[in-house]
């Protein structure tokens, strides 16, 4: 993409040093931190039953559209991913941030090649660094895998990952196909011709405990620059925040779930209809804490603009038609921050502004 990072070290490594104060580069005094407790009264993140969605169930499809509306996350239960390969994945995920440092290395990013282990993208060198590590790749589509990332991972991990990543594409197929319905579109491929193929990348993201919690992110503010995110919570700690309504509401991740949202891509097919929200990760000082983020994207070449059948004369186009490149090339630029990028895309002075 012709955009390069420079190399973080590993905050694995470091946090496992025992150290009692974090290091200047990952101190980040001016935290936002505007926050909802975990009291009875925080707003609760919308729950939809993937079954019943299946079996034709108005109103859970009315409960869809509301969540993907007000809040552009979900928890999926009765997914129908196989619960044995999810474990089997949460297990590999953990024993693979395990693996003795020299193995991991094999992995490790490069100044010109994002994919593999490392920070998420760090663009300058004085930028504050993320209290996490990541491994990012690409899986699909299949000819786009290079041969040192997953052909090398560990057995049985690999298989697990591979079957993992096909099962949450296809999930995300069976989403997309409910959400048409819940926007009322006609024709039935019209946001699933976007796909076609399925562009789909992975990100695990490992969160080691942090002596000062509260002064580091575990990742920054953002939403996704993908279509459709499908998140699965490794471990039983919290830390992912969305922000509702102006504040941040921490997500307690269902056993068994998924938590799901809508990235940029979807916010612009769906003009502005359903919404990319903004969330970060924090830390803890207890323990480590893991999530494997699935993201499915819409396929390269393809021009990106509102699905023709939301626009009307009611509803004009919210956002520019570009191509795929140049949105992600003008995100990578805009470096991860917030909203930013879709902003730059929407179209301003009119009456949704
Ligand atoms: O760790 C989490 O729960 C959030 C991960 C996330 O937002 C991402 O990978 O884009
Ligand atoms: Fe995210």
């Amino acid at each position: 993409m012709g955009d390069t990072s420079i190399l973080a070290p590993s905050v694995q490594e470091l946090a496992e040093q025992g150290i009692t104060k974090v290091p200047e580069q990952y101190l980040q005094p001016n935290q936002d931190s505007i926050l909802v407790s975990n009291t009875t009264s925080s707003p609760q993140l919308p729950i939809i039953d993937f079954d019943k969605l299946l079996c034709e169930d108005g109103i859970e499809l009315e409960k869809l559209d509301n969540a993907c509306k007000e809040w552009g996350f979900f928890q999926l239960i009765n997914h129908g991913v196989n619960p044995s390969l999810v474990e089997s994945v949460k297990i590999g995920v953990q024993q693979f941030f395990h693996l003795p440092m020299e193995e991991k290395k094999k992995f490790w990013q490069t100044e010109e090649e994002l994919q593999g282990s490392g920070q998420v993208y760090v663009a300058l060198e004085e930028q504050k660094l993320r209290w996490g590590d990541m491994f990012y790749v690409k899986t699909f589509p299949l000819h786009i895998r290079l041969p040192h990332l997953i052909p090398c991972m560990p057995q049985p991990f690999r298989d697990d990952f591979e079957n993992y990543s096909l099962e949450l594409k296809k999930l995300c197929f069976k989403i997309i196909e409910r959400m048409t319905k819940a926007l009322k579109i006609q024709q039935p491929n019209e946001l699933l011709d976007f796909f076609e193929e399925g562009d789909q990348s992975i990100r695990m993201n490992y969160y080691p405990p942090c002596p000062q919690p509260d002064q580091v992110i575990g990742l920054n503010p953002h939403s996704d620059a993908s279509a459709l995110t499908i998140l699965l919570q490794v471990n039983e700690m919290q830390g992912l925040q969305i922000k509702k309504d102006g504040m941040w509401v921490p997500i307690n991740p269902l056993p068994n779930a998924f938590v799901v949202n809508i990235g940029d891509l979807l916010e612009i097919m769906t003009n502005g209809i359903y919404r990319s929200i903004e969330h970060r990760a924090t830390a803890n000082s207890e323990k480590e804490r893991i999530s494997v983020a699935g993201f499915h994207n819409i396929q390269m070449g393809r021009d990106l603009g509102p699905a023709p059948s939301l626009v009307t004369p009611e509803t004009p186009a919210m956002f520019k038609a570009i191509t795929l490149e140049e949105y992600v090339n003008g995100y990578l630029a805009s470096k991860i921050k917030g909203k930013s990028y879709l902003d730059v895309v929407r179209i301003k002075n009119d009456i949704h502004a």
